[in-house]
Order: structure tokens, then C-alpha cells, then sequence
């Protein structure tokens, strides 16, 4: 498989075909999006397909999610000409922060901050993410932005996932992701047909204990 090779056609989500399967093991998200980053035609389109559904909105400024939101999120801020706040795991911030603790798909307790010197009444925020899955992450950088009087304009990942937490986040903000119709039922079995090429490719039968068919 050539990662950096571009279809002719660019159906909707081609690119989704560059995500990379978990190979080792629970401990770990089902799959890793980030290689379609490596390919600039790639990243276009999906940061693309992310403003969508934003381009009638005034936003002030996008907010990313530590760690790979923040690619993702800057690629969406400069994109649209604005500036890029970063929400942190925590004890990075060395300034005045507030902070919010959540659960993720990991099922531990962590903890994300965000600078208190930039968000106030009237801001409007648009928040990126590389993936929603549980939705505790995104819930947690929505209470930040809003316990600072901001508005969330809207929510955008690569992926959101049909769990109760995802439901609640389509339910109760406008949200922009990039994966067609009929791959969701995929995304939401945390499987995608499309590994098997990938798997055969890294050669990783072994590892995941497949036939080498
Ligand atoms: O919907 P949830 O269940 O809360 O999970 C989503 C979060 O998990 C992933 O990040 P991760 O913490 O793995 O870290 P990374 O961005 O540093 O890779 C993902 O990019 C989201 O930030
Ligand atoms: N990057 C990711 N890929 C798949 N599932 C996830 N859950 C949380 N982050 C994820």
C-alpha cells in the first residue's frame, strides 16, 4: 500500500482507508487515524470535510484536544484563518488554568486543563478532536469552554462513534465528522473491512493471530 498515493476520484472518505488497525492490544484504542496526516492530499480533504458543515458559522477560534486533536484542530484554525487554543492533559500549563476531570474509553480518570486568559462571554468556539469514542473527552473540553461563558459553535472529529456518550454529543451540538453513511456501523463494531488490507500490508497476521490467506 503506497501512503502517500491519491485516487483519481476521491470518493467520500478515501482516505479513511489509511487509518491503521490496533495491533497491540487492549490497553490501546481500536485503531490509529493519524496516518492519513501523512498524506497531504489526505488531510486536506478531511479537514475538508470537518468545516462542512461550519462554513455558515462565525467562529472565533478553534480548540483542540491534547494530544492529536491538536493536529487536526491547528489544520481547522488556519484553515479558516483563525487562531488555535490547546486543551491540555493535565501539569503542562505552567499559567492559570481551569481544569476538568472525565473518564475515557481507557476507563481511567484523567484530568484536562485549559488556560483561563483566553475564553470569555461572546467567544465562540469551535472544538476538534481526533476521535470521539466514549465521548468523555469531548464532554470535559465542553464544560471548560462553557464554565468560562464561551460558546460551543460545534464539535468535529475524524470519527463519532454511536456510544451514549457520542449520541448525547450529536444530540446536543452541531457536529462534523468524516465517515460515510455506510461505514459507521463499521466504526461503531470498532471494526473496519478495510484492515484487512492494512493488516496484511504491516504484516501483522502473526501478531493478531489471521490467516495469512
Ligand atoms: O471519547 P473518549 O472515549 O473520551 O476518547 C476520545 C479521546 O481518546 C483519544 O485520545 P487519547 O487520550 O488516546 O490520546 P492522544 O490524543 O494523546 O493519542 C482521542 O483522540 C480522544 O482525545
Ligand atoms: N484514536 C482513536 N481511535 C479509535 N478509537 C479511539 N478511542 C479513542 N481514541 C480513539
Amino acid at each position: 500500500m503506497d501512503i502517500l498515493a491519491v485516487p483519481s476520484d476521491r470518493p467520500k472518505g478515501w482516505y479513511l482507508s489509511l487509518m491503521a488497525p490496533n495491533t497491540k492490544g487492549p490497553a490501546f484504542a481500536w485503531l490509529d487515524p493519524s496516518r492519513l496526516y501523512c498524506n497531504s492530499q489526505a488531510l486536506a480533504d478531511c479537514v475538508k470535510d470537518l468545516l462542512g458543515p461550519f462554513h455558515e458559522d462565525s467562529i472565533d477560534i478553534v480548540a483542540g484536544i491534547d494530544a492529536m486533536g491538536f493536529i487536526l484542530g491547528a489544520c481547522v484554525a488556519t484553515t479558516l484563518g483563525k487562531g488555535f487554543l490547546a486543551i491540555r492533559k493535565a501539569g503542562h500549563l505552567c499559567v492559570d488554568t481551569i481544569s476538568e476531570n472525565y473518564i475515557d474509553y481507557s476507563t481511567r480518570e484523567k484530568t484536562m486543563e485549559m488556560r483561563l486568559d483566553v475564553l470569555k462571554p461572546g467567544v465562540r468556539v469551535m472544538l476538534v478532536d481526533q476521535w470521539i469514542e466514549t465521548g468523555g473527552t469531548m464532554k470535559a473540553a465542553i464544560q471548560l469552554v462553557e464554565r468560562l461563558g464561551a460558546t460551543v459553535v460545534g464539535v468535529a472529529a475524524v470519527a463519532i462513534e454511536n456510544t451514549e456518550g457520542g449520541k448525547w454529543i450529536k444530540k446536543n451540538y452541531k457536529f462534523s465528522h468524516c465517515i460515510p453513511e455506510e461505514l459507521q456501523n463499521q466504526i461503531d463494531h470498532k471494526h473496519l473491512n478495510s484492515f484487512k488490507l492494512l493488516i496484511k500490508y504491516n504484516g501483522c497476521n502473526d501478531a493478531l493471530n489471521l490467516s495469512s490467506k
